[in-house]
């Protein structure tokens, strides 16, 4: 079988920390219990595509780097929906919450993984309410899919941190041109496709396609995406990052997200899905 899974005690400079290895053939991926945060994702051995910040930390907080889970809500919970709104912390709870193994399998063709989480705390629903997570690693991709079965408001994010290895030459193909700008109050804006960062970059786009491609200097990234509706580009530059506590000061220079998100509030059931590979021939 050209697949295993297995736990590990540690990732990286977090070394107390609960993860689970996936191997299929020559590549790998990590994710932790905490969060059921992928960590990374090594297409082959020292190819990795995620970023993890060197200053993370975890327990009390949510590990800077990886794809951190965002749920029931994305930013600051919206008090036309969520009681007690400026209380909750930003980005919900399942990024800060101990997870559940639910399911392993591993066949002639992927290793995937699934975790779950139970709410029974959710400030806007009664109901106690699973939320899944399921890694599936074969040789060419890794899929991540965020599911809740229930039809409950919610919005969610794949917050997903990419390694760069030269900011300025950063282009993304795919997210359309149309968005909402979050450093300049949430206007309305049409850009460029290829989308660059421009300094601090926090922009919701509205039309997002399913495939985007990323590149920088001497790498590309592809990534598919379904079950969203908008897609969020986000990179704090210097200032920012410098305020930010679990990044260097100059830590902004070697991430940029690119979330896979729905952030419309419909009670319906979520399945939010991101795939990502190198090489285009393997998008699914
Ligand atoms: O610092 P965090 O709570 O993890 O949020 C990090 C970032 O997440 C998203 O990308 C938002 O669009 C940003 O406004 C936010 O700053």
């Amino acid at each position: 079988m050209p697949g295993s899974i297995r736990q590990q005690h540690g990732f990286a400079h977090l070394t107390d920390l609960p993860c689970w290895q996936l191997q299929f053939g020559a590549a790998s991926a990590v994710i932790s219990s905490y969060g059921a945060q992928l960590l990374s994702y090594q297409p082959s051995p020292g190819d990795e595509l995620l970023w993890l910040s060197p200053k993370a930390n975890w327990q009390q907080q949510a590990i800077r780097g990886g794809i951190p889970l965002c749920w029931p809500w994305f930013g600051p919970a919206d008090p036309a929906v969520i009681p007690d709104a400026t209380s909750q912390p930003a980005h919900g709870f399942a990024r800060t919450r101990h997870w559940q193994l639910k399911q392993q399998q591993c066949t002639e063709t992927f290793a995937s993984l699934t975790l779950h989480c139970l709410f029974t705390d959710l400030p806007h629903c009664a109901t106690p309410t699973e939320l899944r997570l399921n890694v599936c690693l074969n040789q060419d991709t890794l899929q991540i899919t965020l599911s809740c079965d229930q039809a409950l408001p919610q919005q969610a994010a794949l917050h997903s941190y990419f390694r760069l290895n030269q900011l300025e030459q950063l282009s993304v193909r795919g997210l359309g041109t149309h968005y909402l700008d979050k450093v300049s109050q949430q206007t309305r804006k049409d850009g460029c496709e290829p989308a660059r960062l421009e300094g601090e970059t926090d922009r919701i786009y509205l039309q997002a396609g399913t495939k985007l491609l990323l590149q920088d200097a001497g790498q590309r990234v592809y990534l598919q995406q379904s079950g969203h509706d908008s897609s969020v580009l986000w990179n704090p530059a210097a200032a920012k990052s410098r305020a930010l506590k679990d990044v260097a000061d100059d830590g902004y220079q070697q991430f940029v997200c690119v979330e896979t998100t729905r952030l419309d509030w419909q009670a319906a059931p979520l399945q939010l899905r991101q795939t990502l590979s190198r090489s285009p021939a393997s998008r699914g």
